[in-house]
């Protein structure tokens, strides 16, 4: 079968979550399977652009409104990342070193659907399935089934969507009506949701499958998806949830090139040790306590901002018996209170502010535990980093996590848990935590031993994909 994925993220090219992970390593797995699995996503001007060979392999033009732009198709050229990767250029529009987070980004990724469907539809023969990842891909399902620009040679290729993050929705006004190719206009409501365009809500509508990246998390979208409730409790027969996998070559502390030490389960003690030395050293800890950490977006889904509050209350209550760790971007009210923790609480908190890929892999490593207390959490990939690992996640019971993370006090549990995300629950675990490490030292060796050889490589759900796909060919 020949995939193509669309998405704004791909690993290495360009990742800002665990959307650029995904894309990275899901088609590669595919391939393995045997498909014909690739990439096509905006070329950001990053570092990956300039340190690789590139070749042209198409170019065109389409509008945007009344907007003309030309556009142009590459790809790399070694099959570097284990699929073909195809870039699109839209000169003054995706030439930028972010992802997101322009006044145009509606204009941008608009822009991007326009020239995939373009250039896909000008193909001499068609893919077997279009896969679009969250709602910068959301309108493509629409475009290809209903817009008279590409419905001729799009529209019997089935689409199947993906939601990472149900939260971001991309919705723009009906002033903007016209950045949408002409299509019969009593299918407007199939772009609509309250009153606005609503890329991840058309495509909910339009696309021929639906999934989300756990199941736990399918069910809570038809409880709570930010307004879109109602639309997943009536296109449930189309929805499903397939958890995520993560890149064991990438994720691997046998061979990570970010770590000061390898290992595997057997050499476990001596490789944690070696790199929580080098943490401990760069961020002032104290080596003989459990280091406690946190890595992502300092954002309200990740219940960041319940992170201050919850760490000085654990330092207090529990004497100190415990260090905190936090790498992380985001709100700037909490990048402030923990910057100040820093000061006030040295010694026994430390945060790096900012993005810093070779020290999450060190944090993964060095870390005893890994704080998820989210708020919400589709899947959740740092739990499944720090499995591999060796590091014990504490988690609130939500999304993937709950697929992912059982309780240590369950049968065959590993992991610590939680019901809420609360100050209160978040300060017991930590307490539940510095209890494991120090009371019941052997258990907690054997828990990270174990949770080392627990499988959550991309093999399994690469297949349900795959599945998938078949119901709809
Ligand atoms: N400051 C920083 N420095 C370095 N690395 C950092 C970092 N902040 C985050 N990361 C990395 O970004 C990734 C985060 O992935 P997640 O899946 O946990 O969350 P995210 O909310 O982005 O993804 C969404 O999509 C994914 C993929 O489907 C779902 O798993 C998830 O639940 C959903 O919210 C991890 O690889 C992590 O190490």
């Amino acid at each position: 079968m020949e995939i193509v994925h669309i998405s704004a993220e791909c690993y290495p090219m360009a990742k800002v979550g665990g959307l650029g992970d995904v894309v990275g390593a899901l088609p590669k797995y595919q391939n393995d399977l045997g498909h014909i699995a690739k990439v096509v996503m905006p070329m950001y001007r990053t570092k990956f652009l300039y340190e690789n060979e590139w070749e042209l392999v198409h170019e065109g033009g389409q509008a945007l409104g009344n907007h003309w732009f030309r556009y142009s198709v590459i790809k790399e050229k070694t099959n570097k990342l284990g699929f073909d990767l195809y870039l699109v250029d839209i000169n003054g529009v995706l030439d930028r070193e972010k992802v997101y987070g322009y006044d145009d980004d509606t204009e941008r990724f608009i822009s991007f659907q326009l020239a995939v469907c373009d250039w896909m539809s000008r193909w001499q023969h068609r893919p077997d399935i279009i896969h679009c990842h969250d709602h910068q891909a959301g309108l493509i399902p629409f475009f290809c089934k209903h817009t008279y620009a590409f419905r001729y040679q799009l529209a019997n290729v089935p689409v199947v969507f993906t939601i990472h993050n149900g939260q971001y929705q991309g919705q723009f006004g009906w002033d903007k009506y016209y950045y949408i190719p002409a299509y019969d206009t009593w299918n407007w409501g199939l772009l609509d949701w309250n009153n606005c365009i609503n890329p991840m809500a058309s495509a909910v509508k339009c696309a021929w499958k639906v999934t989300t990246v756990s199941p736990s998390y399918m069910e809570e979208l038809r409880h709570a998806a930010a307004g879109l409730e109602n639309l997943f409790e009536y296109e449930k027969g189309k929805c499903s949830g397939i958890i995520n996998g993560i890149d064991t070559n990438v994720w691997n502390p046998a061979t990570d090139p970010y770590l000061v030490a390898n290992y595997d389960a057997k050499k476990i003690k001596e490789g944690k040790a070696k790199n929580k030395e080098k943490l401990v050293q760069q961020f002032g800890f104290d080596p003989n306590k459990p280091l406690i950490s946190f890595i992502g977006r300092l954002v309200d889904e990740k219940a960041a901002d319940l992170l201050p509050e919850a760490i000085s209350q654990s330092v207090y209550q529990y004497n100190g018996k415990a260090s905190f760790l936090i790498l992380g971007s985001g709100n700037p009210y909490v990048e402030g209170a923990l910057a100040e923790m820093n000061k006030t609480l040295k010694g026994y908190v430390n945060t790096y502010i900012g993005y810093n890929e070779e020290l999450s892999h060190l944090i993964y490593a060095g870390s005893d535990f890994l704080l998820m207390p989210s708020r919400v959490e589709p899947c959740g990939l740092n739990q499944l980093y720090a499995l591999r690992y060796g590091t014990v996640p504490i988690v609130r019971k939500i999304g993937g996590l709950k697929d992912t993370v059982k309780d240590y006090g369950e049968t065959d549990g590993f992991g610590i848990t939680m019901e809420q995300s609360s100050i209160e629950d978040i300060t017991y675990s930590v307490g539940r935590a510095i209890d494991l490490y120090e009371n019941k030292s052997s258990l907690f060796s054997k828990i990270t031993e174990r949770i080392m050889g627990i499988d959550h490589s991309w093999t399994a759900s690469a297949k349900k994909y795959i599945a998938l796909y078949e119901s709809v060919k």
